[in-house]
């Protein structure tokens, strides 16, 4: 038996149209067009794939889109400055800054100086507050979100009580995946590099979710037959002899698919999915921050 191959281009194409015709209501009804402001810090190459296909997409959504691109050397405050110039600015209701941020910028402070409305990734500690007590208002990040999204496709909706083991316990990922998933009424494991017999623990699970940032780590005799597995990972490999870097995930993609009931591919998995969920959470803030109902929730 061979898994069912999920296809998060799909499942994002689906979200973006939902998003686009919540869109148009809200400016036909309120002259309310949703806002979202990217900041981009330095000149990495994928970094700058990433901002442009949400600029890209948040745009063919009927939303507007602004991107803020600074140099690799601005001052924290300068980029303190903008964040605060966002926070004002009544055309913005969604603010995203791409991480990582350079060395000399404390990430946290950044993160932190963003108005809690407006952070439409879900790390304010106020949103990862509101997540952890079960507040359906808090903004979850948009990853964990993503894959939430198509384990409830996967399932039927029935999550309640299956067996979900997250690999990876970041800020970003791990964390809010585990509060996700125990919001769906999981039986919730996180393993992270510290952790006793990763295989043997991994086989009991009927979820998992591999954010390790390790490149085909979780292998195919890791996995319980029918499991779903959820891929997170996004690594760039050169292999020998070949010209360009490849994509893979942190899962052994062709030795998993042999096992799994389902899994989803790296590309076309998860990234979509954040990419679709970046866009609906700038639309649930812009309805929350104006206080009219949102269609998406
Ligand atoms: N504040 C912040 N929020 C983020 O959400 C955030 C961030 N910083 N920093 C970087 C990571 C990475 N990220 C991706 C989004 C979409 C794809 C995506 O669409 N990937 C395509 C492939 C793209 C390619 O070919 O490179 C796919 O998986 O099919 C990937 C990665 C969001 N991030
Ligand atoms: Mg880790």
């Amino acid at each position: 038996m061979t898994a069912n191959i999920i296809d998060g281009k799909a499942a994002a194409e689906r979200l973006r149209q939902q998003v686009g015709l919540e869109v148009s209501r809200l400016v036909t009804e309120y002259q309310l067009q949703p806002g979202l402001a990217v900041v981009l810090v330095g000149d990495d190459p994928a970094s700058q794939v990433y901002v442009r296909n949400k600029g890209r997409q948040t745009v063919a959504a009927g939303m507007l889109s602004l991107e803020h691109k600074l140099d690799v050397a601005v001052p924290e405050n300068e980029l303190l400055a903008l964040v605060d110039r966002l926070n004002n600015d009544p055309a913005v209701h969604g603010i995203l800054v791409q991480l990582p941020l350079p060395g000399h910028i404390d990430e946290q402070r950044v993160l932190q100086a963003i108005d809690p409305a407006k952070d439409v990734d879900g790390f304010h500690p106020a949103n990862v507050g509101r997540l952890a007590t079960g507040d359906p208002a808090a903004m979850a990040p948009c990853t964990p979100m993503g894959c939430t999204l198509m384990l409830r496709e996967q399932f039927d909706g029935a999550l309640c009580g299956q067996n979900a083991l997250v690999i990876g316990r970041s800020n970003i990922v791990g964390k809010p995946m585990a509060q996700l998933l125990l919001r769906e009424s999981c039986t919730v494991t996180i393993a992270h590099s510290r952790t006793r017999d990763l295989p043997a623990l991994c086989r009991q699970a009927d979820i998992v979710v591999a954010a390790t940032g390790r490149p085909e780590m979780v292998r195919g005799d890791w996995i319980k037959p029918g499991a779903v597995v959820i891929d997170v990972g996004i690594n760039r490999i050169r292999f020998e002899g070949e010209e360009k870097a490849r994509l893979v995930g942190d899962v052994a993609f062709d030795e998993v698919v042999e096992v799994a009931g389902a899994t989803t591919p790296v590309p076309g998995g998860v990234g979509p999915m954040t990419i679709a969920c970046l866009l609906r959470n700038t639309v649930v803030a812009a309805c929350l921050q104006r206080g009219v109902s949102c269609g998406l929730v």
